[in-house]
């Protein structure tokens, strides 16, 4: 699991160590962290030319002191200060001490020749898109040749929500410090920040503001079925989805739900000869969701319309005291009739994308994690929304980011098949919001192996699920034995 923490919880931190460690130590330690990884991006050091924009604060300071390190080993180092006056004090002395180059005007910073350029300019301390001369020396570096590896944060984006108000410096990787800041992985600041390596200053973090799944923490909770278990212990899924025109959406929840393992899936709906059709596993009606035999968990809504007779299921299925994931087409529904969820003692897991998320009146700006949070809070529900890094809020304020997934997923009746495997984990009990951010890791996970064979259909997602489990548990149920 790996925790996100704000800027303040990281400054709060850093304050803890700053006073117990002698002055610099801790800016030592982030300074070296982020030489060793530049010098592992770069493969070497002596004659490796580099390029950095050094802003008035700490964050430049660390680029200053990185910096004297290269140069130390090597380096060509180059440092524009944008901001003369304010730099850094002793990683400027320390960067002439290694015999760098310090210039201040943009056309001599050497960007159209570096192999790598250091993005100094601001971390966790940025306010705004960056002001006009620090753009026109990030346009430098982008229009140059070098590696582009920000220092803490891309400068340019909010480190707290990942929104980038204006211009920013558009990382191939960037070195953070302490702990992974959220802005690096949500929203727009996650196409700015490239590949993410954490450097580690010993910070003693409490409770993070959001948490990323890993493969474990998804195995953890995915037992495996027991001696005792049968198809009724391990969990049963109900799916009301698509038409008798449009199966589609039926067929593709319903074989995700499957494939997601639980002991049974019942569907039922109006596609039920098509769902019949492609998964004779599936226990079939062409009734209403109370003809269909007892559940643990409801999906509802891909594909399902939104007419009287869809409400009026809509309606029947969040009157039950049963966990249920709305989607789609009962998303529409819901967002007219906002009271159905606001009332319900179990859980509810809403899985819009962004349309069907500002239906609701839900504003949607940059900070897709507070706006999912608010969401949550307002209605009293679960939150999973969906993109290329699906958030996903619980009505108590627990927050994931979801870690996994490829752009090849933004293509129809993906969310069909994630509505399936999140309803599949609600049936075994597991707590909704732990359900959505464990689904949406394996959705991910699945699109990743269905994309290493060329762009992806949904269908495809389904042959990958299992493998996606398996990976995830790390345990295949093999002859070997349970525990091997
Ligand atoms: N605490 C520690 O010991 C450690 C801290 N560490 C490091 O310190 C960083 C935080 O440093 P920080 O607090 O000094 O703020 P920082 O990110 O440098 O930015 C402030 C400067 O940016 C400027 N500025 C603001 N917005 C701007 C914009 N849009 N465009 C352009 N400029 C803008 C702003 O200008 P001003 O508003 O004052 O005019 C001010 O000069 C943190 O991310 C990590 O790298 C590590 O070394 C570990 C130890
Ligand atoms: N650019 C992207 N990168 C990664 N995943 C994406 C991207 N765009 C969409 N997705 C994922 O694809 C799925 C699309 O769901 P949705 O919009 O409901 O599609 P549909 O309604 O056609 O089934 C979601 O899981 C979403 O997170
Ligand atoms: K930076």
């Amino acid at each position: 699991m790996t925790g996100l923490y704000t800027a303040d919880q990281v400054r709060a931190a850093e304050a803890v160590v700053l006073a117990r460690t002698p002055e610099g130590a801790l800016m030592q330690r982030a300074a070296t962290g982020l030489a060793t990884v530049c010098l592992r991006l770069a493969g070497r050091a002596v004659g490796l030319r580099v390029t950095l924009l050094v802003g008035a604060g700490n964050n430049g300071g660390d680029a200053l002191w990185a910096g004297a390190i290269l140069a130390r080993r090597g380096a060509a180092v180059t440092a524009l200060l944008l901001d003369p006056d304010r730099a850094h004090p002793a990683g400027l002395a320390a960067l002439r001490r290694a015999g760098a180059r310090v210039v201040t005007a943009p056309d001599a910073a050497g960007s159209d020749r570096a192999d790598l350029v250091l993005d100094g300019i601001t971390g966790i301390g940025g306010r705004g898109g960056l002001r006009p001369t620090a753009a026109a020396a990030v346009a430098d570096a982008v229009a140059g040749p070098g590696l582009l590896v920000a220092v803490d944060v891309p400068s340019g984006v909010d480190a707290d929500t990942g929104a980038v108000p204006g211009e920013a410096f558009p990382a191939q990787h960037t070195v953070t410090f302490g702990a992974v800041k959220p802005g690096l992985v949500v929203g727009e600041g996650r196409g700015y920040a490239g590949v993410v390596h954490l450097v580690d200053l010993g910070l003693e973090l409490g409770a993070p503001s959001a948490r990323r799944f890993g493969d474990p923490d998804v195995a953890a909770r995915l037992p495996d079925p027991g001696a005792g278990d049968d198809k009724y212990s391990r969990g049963v899924v109900g799916v009301h989805a698509g038409s008798a025109t449009y199966p589609g959406a039926a067929v593709l929840c319903t074989g995700a739900a499957l494939r997601t393992r639980p002991g049974l899936v019942r569907y039922a709906g109006t596609a039920a000869e098509g769902v019949r059709a492609a998964w004779p596993e599936a226990i079939v009606t062409d009734g209403r969701p109370a003809d269909a035999g007892r559940v643990q968990a409801w999906v509802v809504g891909p594909g399902a319309g939104t007419d009287d007779e869809a409400r009026s299921v809509l309606a029947e299925v969040l009157a039950t005291e049963l966990p249920v994931l709305v989607d789609a087409d009962a998303l529409t529904l819901l967002a007219a009739s906002p009271e159905l969820a606001h009332d319900r003692s179990a859980p509810t897991v809403l899985t819009p994308h962004d349309r069907e998320f500002t239906r609701f009146g839900w504003e949607l700006g940059g900070d897709r994690v507070g706006a999912a949070r608010s969401a949550a809070r307002d209605l009293g529900v679960t939150v999973l929304l969906k993109g290329d890094a699906t958030v996903v809020a619980g009505p108590d304020g627990t927050t994931f980011v979801n870690g996994t997934g490829t752009p090849w997923l933004a293509t129809a009746g993906t969310g069909d098949v994630l509505s399936g495997v999140v309803g599949a984990l609600l049936a075994t009990g597991l707590d909704a919001t732990e359900a959505a951010a464990a689904g949406a890791h394996l959705h991910g996970r699945a699109g990743q192996l269905a994309a290493a064979g060329g762009p992806l259909i949904a269908s495809d997602l389904l042959r990958h699920l299992p493998t996606a489990v398996h990976l995830t548990t790390g345990r295949g149920g093999g002859l070997g034995g349970s525990g091997a």
